[in-house]
This record gives structure tokens, sequence and C-alpha cells, in this order.
């Protein structure tokens, strides 16, 4: 696990980007695993504007999102597909055919995660898989457990992950209490993994994942295993990390 010092958040969306931008560079067909969230935001912005200036293509890239909620339409402003279009998607020249998010709107879980999974290998696993982390080390939608999941699943989200995404919608009760996500075996199928985290908050997260004993309780903490893994942490979440 290699572990990158930013500054500040804005930089540490330009380190990340300046990574995910070399994949594509090196490999304009690459598949890239994407997350959602708060922490990404500055990354996509970062690749945008790098597509805007005519640096990056999208034309070969396909994408797999690592979760969404159950039970939200394509549509919903909440849905993950709506955040991916309205961060992404929407802004560079990627195919819409090529980007895909589990199916939130399928109330048939076992159906949605099982083809997710189909069409997930179909492509092939992705290049560069980026992350961000929960408060409570979870990965995707991966909540801490007694054991590692493997793929694509429904979970139960924890009460700490529906406050802490409470704050993106009207009312806590308004998020919804079940998720599809990637499994950690599908997570760690990934060529290489870009983790990032900003801010104090995820301090405790960061710490667990990088230096903490491997164990399901803290999900990010496989990522120790992985052969490739890269993250990118600025000084607020990497607060109880020793200085390397
Ligand atoms: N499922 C997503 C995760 O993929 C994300 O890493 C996490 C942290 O989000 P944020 O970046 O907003 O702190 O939130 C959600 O629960």
């Amino acid at each position: 696990m290699k572990i990158l010092r930013a500054k500040d958040y804005a930089d540490m969306s330009r380190k990340a980007a300046n990574i995910i931008s070399a994949q594509i560079i090196l490999r304009p067909d690459c598949v890239l695993g994407l997350a959602t969230g708060s922490t990404p935001v500055g990354t996509y912005q970062q690749l945008i504007e790098w597509y805007q200036k005519g640096d990056l293509d999208f034309a070969q890239v396909s994408t797999y999102n690592l979760d969404e909620y159950r039970g939200l339409s394509h549509d919903d402003s909440q849905s993950y597909h709506h955040f991916m279009r309205e961060n992404l998607f929407d802004h560079v020249n990627i195919d819409a055919a090529h980007t895909h998010v589990p199916d939130g709107s399928n109330p048939d879980a076992d159906a949605a995660c099982s083809a997710y999974d189909q069409a997930v290998a179909a492509v092939g696993y992705p290049d560069l898989q980026l992350l961000g982390i929960g408060n409570n080390g979870h990965i995707g939608f991966n909540e801490p457990d007694d054991h590692f999941s493997k793929g694509t699943h429904c979970v139960d989200l924890t009460e700490s992950t529906i406050q802490a995404n409470s704050r993106l919608f009207a009312h806590a009760d308004d998020v919804p209490r079940q998720a599809y996500t990637m499994g950690t075996q599908t997570i760690m199928a990934a060529r290489q993994i870009l983790v990032i985290a900003s801010g104090k908050k995820k301090a405790q997260a960061v710490y667990d994942m990088c230096y903490g004993p491997v164990t399901p309780a803290c999900p990010a903490s496989i990522l120790q295993l992985h052969t490739n893994c890269v993250v990118v942490a600025d000084e607020a979440a990497l607060t109880m990390c020793p200085a390397e």
C-alpha cells in the first residue's frame, strides 16, 4: 500500500485525477471502477477540466460504479445514477452504453446483483478502481461485518452510514435503508486501487485501513493485501498515521 500525502482537498483531487488520467492515456479502452460520495467530486471536476482542454478522451472508456441505493429510480436526484451523470458522465465524451451502475430500481435484489456481476465479468474487472472510504471504514457499501463479502449483494446500511449520508437528503428518514454494492472480492480483483480520503472525520478509518489489523470489522483494511493500492489522503485525514 502506497500512501501519498496531499496538502488539502484540492491537492488530493489533482493527484487522484493525475493517476486516473495516466490510466486513460496509457490504455484508452480501460475499465474504470468509479465511486460516489463527496470525496471524488473534485477529482471528477479535474478530469472534466482536462477533457475540456482536449487532454483526455473518454470515447473508449468503460465504467462500473460500486453501488446504488435500493429502491431509487435512475432519475431520482439522490440516486448514484443521477450523481454520476451530474458529476462526470454528462460533461465528457463517454458513451452512455459503456457506463454501469447497479440497478437500484429493480426490487429483486438477487436478479439485480447477479446481473451486475455478470456485466462486470463480461467486460473484465477494472484496470483501476477508485474508492472513497466511509467514516466506519466501509468501501462501496460493504459495511463492517464478521466476514468479507464476495460478489454484488444487497446490504442493510448501518445507522452511522445513514446518519453520515443524511446530509445529502432533506431528512435522515429519506435515506434508503438498503443498497446494492459490489463485494469486497470484486473490488480486490481490480488491477490497481486508488483510495481517496479528505478531512479529519476520516482520520480513524484511514489509520485502520492502512495500519490496523486486516479484519472485516474495517472492510477497507483488506486493501493492505492488494499488490497495487495507492492511498491519496490529505493532511487532515492522515493525522493519526505515522509521518513516513
Ligand atoms: N457508498 C458511498 C461510498 O462509496 C463512499 O466512499 C462513502 C464516503 O462518502 P464521502 O466521500 O461523502 O465521505 O459514502 C457512501 O457511503
